[in-house]
């Protein structure tokens, strides 16, 4: 079990406000997801959950259970940071090890849990070296198992991934989204990268200066954002938005239009642009485009293209996708 209620949280550093009224609920199960800019607060709302800060004001619980004063070891919670935070003296056995044996739990049962968890993480061949005879998904990997061997309510993970390459990423993400299957137990995560958000979230939290500005399902913010800065935030590269008086749109202050749902045409189309620069991706080609009407704009385009800068291209809105916004930038409906 593991759910988690957070009512009117507050924590000032000082005189500066950092989280300003976090209310959130979070069910047994599920995958939760802190994204925001640097700075909003992500790590800071991790870390009261952890107990590792006090909050100023407002009610954590944890199965129902207030916390906000009872120490971390007590929480029923296991954290994993993105510098892994191993022993180096210890093997990677005693490493996972450590925290029940501080706890003192039977030396048979911690060989049992360690055993578990070293299996379900492909750890097994290295439970007798030490974290420097390791590679840093091979840490990152140790730093888990000695969460899991834990048993906790909740899992609490502040950007594990990005101390690693690319391609490591990507493993390591397909392993916690696996263990989480597995586990079915209640995780947090902090992270930098969205296409991390987007796919281990059940549920994800947008956080912007210390407040929450949305909570949804990944498709639920992509397709459904309540504002522009989620609008802005989710979907890479970012949507491009009008002024929609520039479009003759009554009743709206600004159009957004994600740049996959923009078509390119030599011939004809509704917006007539000169081709300022293309990326090629490979599976993707990005183009942008100073259109006069409209100002700058950027198309994602399936596939390759032989676009290049001084193109005349037009563009064409597929206007089944187009958001609007009111002039506080709240989404309309
Ligand atoms: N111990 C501290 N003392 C004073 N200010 C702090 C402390 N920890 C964090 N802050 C401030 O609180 C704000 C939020 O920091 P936090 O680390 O939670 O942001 P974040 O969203 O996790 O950022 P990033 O994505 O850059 O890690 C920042 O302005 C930071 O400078």
């Amino acid at each position: 079990m593991g759910s988690l209620q957070l009512k009117s949280i507050r924590k000032a550093f000082g005189d500066h406000e950092v989280l300003k009224g976090i209310d959130l609920e979070v069910k047994d199960g599920e995958f939760v997801i802190f994204v925001g800019p640097s700075g909003c607060g992500k790590s800071t709302l991790l870390r009261t959950i952890a107990g590792l800060e006090d909050v100023t004001s407002g009610s954590i619980r944890i199965d129902g259970q207030e916390v906000a004063s009872v120490p971390p070891a007590r929480r029923g919670i296991a954290m994993v940071f993105q510098s892994y935070a191993l022993y180096p003296h210890l093997t990677v056995k005693d490493n996972m090890g450590l925290g029940l044996k501080q706890a003192g739990t039977e030396k048979a049962e911690i060989d049992a849990r360690v055993s578990r968890a070293s299996t379900m993480l492909s750890l097994d061949p290295y439970l007798a070296r030490r974290p420097s005879e390791l590679s840093g998904g091979q840490r990152q990997r140790v730093a888990i198992g000695r969460a899991i061997v834990r048993e906790p309510k909740l899992f609490l993970f502040d950007e594990p991934l990005s101390n690693l390459d690319a391609a490591l990423r990507v493993q390591t993400r397909l392993e916690i989204a696996g263990l989480h299957r597995r586990l079915k137990a209640t995780m947090i995560y902090v992270t930098h990268d969205q296409v991390e958000a987007m796919t281990l979230a059940d549920k994800i939290v947008v956080l912007n200066a210390g407040a929450i500005e949305q909570v949804g399902s990944p498709m639920d913010l992509y397709n459904r954002p309540a504002n522009i800065f989620v609008a802005g935030f989710i979907g890479s590269p970012q949507m491009n938005f009008i002024p929609a008086g520039r479009l003759g749109e009554a009743g709206a202050k600004t159009i957004g239009i994600r740049p996959e749902h923009i078509a390119l045409s030599r011939e004809s189309g509704d917006w007539r642009g000169k081709v300022i620069h293309v990326e090629h991706l490979g599976a993707d080609t990005i183009v942008y485009l100073e259109t006069g009407a409209i100002g700058l704009l950027t198309v994602r385009l399936f596939g390759e293209h032989a676009y290049a800068p001084d193109d005349v291209v037009f563009a064409t809105p597929d206007k089944t996708r187009q958001h609007r916004f009111d002039g506080n930038d709240r989404a309309i409906a």
